[in-house]
């Protein structure tokens, strides 16, 4: 694997039954790039970034992380992942609920309440440690989810539309903290279905019923269709071609 490649997923297809979700994608994601999934709902995304994640495993095909060949637990260590619903307590505060997954991490002392404090200023929460998540607004709690797999400094992000249900002010927010993180180093795959999203990814894989159709910039992507918009590159791709 070249030193540039941080996952790469070959002929990988992913079955429940009979039913092919995931079917013969093949594709490398870059270290350092924000990589973003973007498809329609029921593509088969959430299942694909499971597989990367290591929590599913595919059914044929091979995928790496980091050189490693997944799933594997001492990688897994390496990755945040963040899915589509968050996995917070509700009765406790943001700070108690960072202290748990913190020491989940193997996080302690004045280690863990470092990068408490930091991954709370990251994402602008600093001030509202104290209050309990129950009295979170659902794009705080996004935000406080994206705080919680920071936690351990991962080097690959995975994160599951994380921007589902917020607000515009708070999306761009949210892509601001995204570009931040990857700016010191770190390899982020996003899902999205929203396009203007999709624009702001370095690369972009467009996924539709289980199948990689196209994969490129977002810049290549709309000028191999010689379309104005993502949108209209990904119809071109899905078969409505003009
Ligand atoms: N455990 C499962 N058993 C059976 N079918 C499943 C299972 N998990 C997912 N699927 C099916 O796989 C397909 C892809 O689902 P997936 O959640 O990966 O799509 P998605 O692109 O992430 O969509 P969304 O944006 O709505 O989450 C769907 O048809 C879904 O019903």
């Amino acid at each position: 694997m070249s030193e540039t490649v941080c996952i790469r997923v070959e002929h990988v297809s992913k079955r429940f039954g009979k039913k092919i979700v995931i079917e013969d994608i093949t594709m490398d994601v870059k270290k350092g790039e924000i990589f973003g999934m973007l498809g329609p709902s029921g593509a088969g995304k959430t299942t694909l970034v499971k597989m990367i994640a290591g929590i599913a495993e595919a059914t044929s095909g091979t995928i790496h992380v980091l050189n490693t060949k997944m799933p594997n637990l001492q990688v897994m260590k390496r990755i945040g992942f963040m899915a589509q619903s968050d996995a917070l307590y509700g009765e406790l505060t943001a700070l108690e609920n960072l202290q748990f997954f913190a020491a989940i991490y193997g996080l302690k002392g004045k280690k863990q309440k470092q990068r408490i404090e930091e991954v709370m200023e990251l994402v602008n929460l600093s001030e509202h440690m104290k209050k309990t998540v129950n009295n979170y607004s659902g794009g705080m709690k996004r935000r406080l989810s994206l705080a919680a797999c920071l936690l351990h400094e991962p080097e690959v992000l995975i994160l599951d539309e994380p921007t589902v249900g917020i607000d515009p002010v708070l999306r761009q927010s949210i892509w601001e903290e995204l570009e931040r993180i990857r700016q010191k180093g770190t390899t982020i795959v996003v899902t999205t279905h929203v396009m203007d999203e999709a624009e702001k990814c370095q690369r972009l894989a467009m996924i539709r019923d289980g199948r990689l159709i196209a994969v490129g910039s977002p810049e290549e992507l709309k000028k191999r269709t010689n379309s104005q918009t993502i949108e209209e590159a990904f119809l071109y791709f899905g078969g409505a071609r003009k």
